[in-house]
This record gives C-alpha cells, structure tokens and sequence, in this order.
C-alpha cells in the first residue's frame, strides 16, 4: 500500500509537534489531602507536547482525576500539591496569582469531564452559555460571538448547530452535550485539552465518535491533549503515550504501542488481560475509531 501524500504531510506535521516545545508538563507532582496529611499522588510526570495525546489509566481513585485537576490549578478544597512542579508554556503554575489562572483557563488549558449536564444551566439555551463563554474569554460582541457560536457547534459535528444553539440542554442527547462542552471547552482556543472520562457515560457508537472528533481537533488545531479514562481501549485509540496509575503511584509509562504490547508491569498486564475480553486487540492494531462505530 503506497502512503497518499497527505498522510505524509500529516506524518511530517507530527514529527514537528514532537519536537516542539511542552505546552504542559509535570514534574514529580505530589497531591496531599491536608486535611488527613495524607500524600494521595505519589509524583507524576510528563511532557505534553502540541498535537501530541498523553493518556492516564488506572483503576478508581488511583489519583487520575486529581493529577488533571492539579494540572487545571483547580484542587478541591484542603488538596494540595506538595512536591514537584506543573508548567503550562513554560511557566511555573505555582507562580501564578489567581487572577492570572482565571484568565489562563480556557484560553491555555481547558477540560471536559464526564456528565456534560452538570455543566451547563439547564435553563439557559445552549448557544447563549456558548456564546457567553465567547463574549468573556473572546471579547466578542453579541452578534459575533452568535455567529462564532453555530460555526463552533459544527466543529464539533452536531448536524444543525442553528437549532442545537437555541436548545436547552434537556433537548438534547448525551452525546450531543458532550460536544457542546467540548465545543465550549475549545472555544477560547487552548492549546491543551485535559478530557476526563468524558466518554464515559456514553454508549460505545457515540463515544467512538467523540473520540474521532478529539482526534481531529487534535490533528487540525495542534490541540495538546490529556485523555483520562479507565478503559484502555480508549486510550490506545487516542494516545502517544499512557501513563498507568495504581493507587497513586504511576506503575508503567511509555509509548502506548510499547506499554501494550510490552507491559512490564503486572498491574499493566492485568489492565491489559480484563480488556482483551473486550476487544482491545483492534485498538492495538491502530483500528479508527470509524471503523469500531461500524462494528458497534
Ligand atoms: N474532593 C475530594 N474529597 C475527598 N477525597 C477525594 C476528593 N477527590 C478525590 N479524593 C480521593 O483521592 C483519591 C484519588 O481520587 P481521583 O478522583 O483522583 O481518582 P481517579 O483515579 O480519578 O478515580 P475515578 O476513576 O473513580 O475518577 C481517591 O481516594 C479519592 O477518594
């Protein structure tokens, strides 16, 4: 099979995004509850770089979530970190005042989690809370940021971001929310994107799209993401490199291809035996995500 010039550009692009420079990186983050003096994260580390996918697997409360959450500069109450370093473009977040975090969140990282609900009024319309986020971090006008709004609701492939713009959320599917957030989350163009079990709850058609739509975004934009699931199909789908957490402590990290089809670790091989029965071994060939909607 001969390679179409475009997907050697986009090859080409690719080994630029990995040479460029981190938009985020950790360095031996450690995440303690104060309130136990508990350490929870036991140091996580890497470097995200654009265009590029790192992924977080592991079992429940093996500190996923908060090592994206320390990453988002939004612990929750009496978690700290206690050790090592977050950097986002270069910068120390430790640094930063809490005025210069706000206006870093959604223009330079930005995240969608899971229960897309829970995240937008239920009685507004969803195109005025999109719009809204544009007239705030964008400084858009109301008749710009409208228009903004719909061309930003077909990014993310809903079928008639007119109508879908004057829904409530009530009106519309799972998988329709998870793209308004999505939609609202890159809506200030950050360059990382941290999704967090944000294909969790949905059924496997409507994740696999979703999933595609994260990996267009990705190719496209250049958009430097962070996918954390426990499902290793997910993240063998989506990732250049995986991180496996267990119990706080990050037991295996590496290339996914090399982690999946190499674990060194037992916990790796465990994750790896429970999915196989559900047939992660399309994943590790590098099947699209198209491909399993057609299977789905
Ligand atoms: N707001 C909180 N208050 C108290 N404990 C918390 C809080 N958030 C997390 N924890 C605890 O910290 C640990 C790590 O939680 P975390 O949410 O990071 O895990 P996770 O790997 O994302 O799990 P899951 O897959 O279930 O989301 C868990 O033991 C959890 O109980």
């Amino acid at each position: 099979m001969t390679t179409a010039p475009t997907d050697l550009a986009r090859e080409q692009d690719r080994d630029d995004d990995i040479r460029a420079a981190p938009v985020l990186s950790l360095r031996d983050v450690r995440i303690a509850d104060t309130a136990t003096d508990r350490e929870i994260v036991h140091g996580v580390g890497f470097d995200l770089r654009p265009g590029t996918t790192i992924g977080i697997v592991g079992e429940s409360g093996s500190g996923k979530t908060l090592t994206c959450r320390a990453a988002l500069g939004i612990l929750p109450p009496h978690f700290e970190i206690t050790g090592g370093h977050v950097e986002l473009e270069g910068t120390d977040t430790a640094t930063l005042t809490t005025k210069q975090w706000t206006r870093l969140r959604g223009t330079t990282i930005a995240a969608v989690f899971q229960d897309p609900a829970s995240y937008l009024n239920p009685s507004i319309r969803v195109g005025a809370q999109l719009a809204e986020v544009l007239r705030v971090k964008k400084g858009l006008n109301r008749r710009e940021a409208r228009r903004k709004a719909i061309e930003l609701l077909r990014t993310v492939h809903l079928r008639d971001p007119e109508l879908s713009y004057d829904q409530y959320p009530h009106e519309l599917s799972g998988g329709m929310l998870q793209r308004v957030l999505i939609a609202t989350a890159i809506a200030a163009e950050p360059r990382v994107l941290i999704a967090d079990e944000a294909t969790t709850a949905l059924d496997v058609t409507v994740q696999a799209e979703i999933l595609d739509l994260l990996a267009d975004l990705r190719d496209r934009a250049g958009l430097a993401l962070v996918v954390v699931s426990h499902d290793l199909a997910v993240v063998a789908q989506l990732c250049d490199e995986v991180l496996v957490m267990k119990e706080g402590t990050v037991v295996e990290q590496g290339p996914t291809n090399e982690v999946l089809h190499a674990p060194r670790h037992a916990y790796t091989r465990l994750l790896i035996a429970e999915h196989e029965l559900y047939g992660l071994e399309r994943f590790r060939t590098g099947t699209s995500a198209a491909s399993v909607k057609e299977d789905a």
